[in-house]
């Protein structure tokens, strides 16, 4: 972004706060909706491509089909692959920290098993503890621009295998005997995997991105261990502290991210409290590398 590009008309400057330099801005004075304006939905896509994630509070007139409408306007809604969507909804998933897999608490991006996963998700917080339960993201773009060049070029050449299915006890081992039956019965009830080239190019704004995250099983071409060596030094940049943001959460918050662009985790530090969130994804499209390869799915179940 250049110094003098304008903000989009239909939002003004003074309601763009940036949350860091780098990642994250809170949108102020806007009431969201499937109504809203088409220059209104125009502003939020361009802002979203240049913080990667907005913050919107007061959201609290928004139900579940209230959500989804408000979401179709940016996009084509996607339920989750394997996990149910909420009841009389078309495609939200529901997060609650009392139920198997409510904690999406390692760095990830949504749903990077699948081809062409999702390019956002609109996630409305529903329950919030009074103290913990905030969320983080890291921008990936900025992640790839820090890397000492050898490691730039390195990185531009990998491919990496993701998949939903992998040694849940040993990646979680705080998990509840409920989460890893939830994730055994539900969220690895069907295999994905799917090689993605380890740098994307971003399909709207040509940005170089890392695309890893808690997905990543390993480095094409490499022994198992130094395929963990090497993906833990590049994730190190995605999570450096001057490339994340962290949200104190209130109820009828929404939070939008690029999900091409950015790794979150749901910080697990509210023990019994109670916590809910609800998401919707929108269709993304297929990875391409810096080389013109495309993302290959190797495993998906039969339909
Ligand atoms: O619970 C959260 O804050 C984030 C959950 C999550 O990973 C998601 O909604 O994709
Ligand atoms: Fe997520």
């Amino acid at each position: 972004m250049t110094r003098h590009e304008t903000f989009p008309a239909a939002i003004a400057a003074q309601d763009i706060l940036p949350v860091t330099p780098r990642i994250g801005a809170e949108i102020r004075n806007i009431r969201l909706g499937g109504d809203l304006s088409h220059d209104s939905i125009a502003a939020i896509q361009t802002l979203l491509l240049r913080h990667k994630v907005l913050f919107f509070r007061g959201q609290d007139h928004l139900d579940d089909a209230d959500q989804e409408a408000f979401a179709e306007r940016l996009g084509d809604l996607v339920p989750h692959p394997t996990q149910a969507v909420v009841k009389g909804s078309s495609s939200i998933l529901e997060l609650d920290s009392s139920r198997g897999g409510g904690r999406a608490d390692r760095w990830h991006t949504d749903v990077t098993f699948v081809e062409a996963y999702p390019k956002a998700s609109i996630l409305r917080g529903v329950a919030i503890p009074e103290v913990g339960g905030d969320t983080i993201w890291a921008n990936t773009v900025t992640a790839y621009s820090d890397l000492p060049e050898p490691l730039r070029q390195l990185a531009d050449g990998l491919r990496a295998v993701h998949s939903n299915a992998y040694d849940y006890a040993a990646h979680r081992p705080r998990a509840s005997e409920q989460d890893r039956k939830h994730y055994t019965e539900v969220f690895a009830s069907a295999v994905y995997e799917t090689e993605h080239p380890v740098v994307r190019v971003h399909p709207e704004t040509g940005e170089k991105l890392l695309l890893l995250g808690g997905f990543v099983q390993r480095i094409d071409g490499l022994p198992q261990s130094d395929s963990h060596k090497l993906i833990e030094i590049l994730q190190s940049y995605v999570i450096a502290p001057e490339n994340t943001v962290r949200w104190r959460w209130q109820t009828g918050d929404v939070v939008i991210w690029d999900n091409r662009a950015t790794q979150h985790v749901a910080v697990n530090d509210y023990g019994d409290a109670h916590r809910v969130v609800r998401r919707v994804t929108l269709h993304g499209d297929i990875p391409v590398g810096v080389d013109g390869r495309t993302s290959t799915a190797l495993v998906k179940p039969a339909i």
